[in-house]
């Protein structure tokens, strides 16, 4: 039987250099993903692939303020909606179009996914989720002061908008995303870490955050039990000292290595320690194992050639 891998996807899939955010360009970047992406299905793969948002969250959400006078305010969980849509409908068509090249008879379907937040996370006093453009400090404190936002300097790259981001606690469509993998198709689900809402009562309801894709993935990769927990992201490996002239590039590195580099602050909040975190919780949750690397490295890195891989 074929194994399973939830593979996320982070920024430099989706907007190069942080820069290149036309649709166009935000094409091109998912193509370049989804080429590496199918060659895996084309080993034997089932992939549930997930995705950042956080750039395309804040574009959609000024292009509304912009607009407020003339259209209502669009509020953040159906940003987080439309953004699952736009993106899932770019990975669909590219991994469609690679399928066809390469005669894998797979068909791919995104799900619009709800996340389970929890309504008293301390997370929504706290706004910590960078979305849309970086500025400059100048300009970051210029918008905390004319428009209300709330701002950080985001690890070392500049300043960005953020927004409360609480930790997922359910995918709500799990057991249809598992559903379509057992049939064959190839799923894309839990985009930009979920659509966050609260339970009240017997109902759902959306919820002003975003989630991180990350910890929402590893949820999703305990929920449906899959074989792999994957994070594609810029880099090829994970490192200590990053960055350093004693930069240390990890093969492999146990669960207990894990929280003991974590914890000597090897990985850094707002970038590698999200991603380090989200696996630690999918080992600890009963995940078989976990790879980091880069897009263009998954081959090797599932062949055991490249990569970062945790174990428990
Ligand atoms: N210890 C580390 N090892 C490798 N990369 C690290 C480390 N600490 C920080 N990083 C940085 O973290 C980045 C990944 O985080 P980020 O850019 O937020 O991911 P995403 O791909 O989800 O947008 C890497 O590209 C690298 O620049
Ligand atoms: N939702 C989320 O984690 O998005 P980014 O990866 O773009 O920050």
């Amino acid at each position: 039987m074929s194994k399973t891998a939830v593979i996320a996807v982070g920024g430099n899939s989706l907007i190069k250099d942080n820069k290149r955010i036309s649709m166009a360009d935000q094409l091109e970047a998912v193509k370049e993903t989804c080429f590496y992406v199918a060659k895996m299905v084309e080993k034997g793969w089932n992939v549930v692939m997930t995705h950042g948002n956080g750039p395309q969250v804040g574009f959609l959400l000024r292009r509304a303020e912009i607009a407020a006078k003339d259209l209502p305010i669009i509020p953040l969980d159906i940003i987080g909606a439309d953004t699952q849509g736009a993106i899932g409908y770019m990975i669909q068509q590219s991994l469609r179009n690679e399928f066809q090249k390469r005669n894998i008879d797979r068909q791919v379907a995104t799900v619009v996914s709800q996340v389970r937040v929890d309504a008293q996370d301390a997370a929504f006093q706290k706004p910590s989720k960078p979305i849309g453009s970086f500025m400059t400090q100048e300009e970051a404190l210029r918008n905390q002061k004319e428009n209300g936002w709330n701002v950080v300097e985001d690890a070392g790259r500049g300043w960005r908008r953020v927004v409360a981001s609480p930790l997922p606690q359910e995918i709500v469509e799990k057991d249809a995303i598992k559903t379509l993998i057992d049939h064959g198709f190839i799923v894309v689900a839990v985009g930009g870490g979920g659509i966050p809402v609260v339970q009240e009562g017997e109902d759902l309801k959306g919820v002003a955050a975003v989630i991180d894709k990350d910890y929402a993935s590893s949820l999703l990769a305990n929920s449906i039990g899959a074989d792999l927990f994957m994070i594609s992201t810029a880099v090829e490996k994970v490192s200590l000292n990053y960055g350093k002239e004693n930069q240390i590039d990890l093969d492999v590195m146990t669960l207990a290595q894990a929280k003991q580099y974590a914890a000597e602050g090897h990985f850094a909040a707002g970038s590698m320690g999200p991603k380090i975190n989200a696996v630690i919780r999918y080992l600890e949750a009963g995940g078989k194992e976990a790879l980091i690397t880069c897009p263009g490295k998954i081959e090797e890195a599932l062949e055991g050639k490249n990569g970062t891989r945790i174990i428990r």
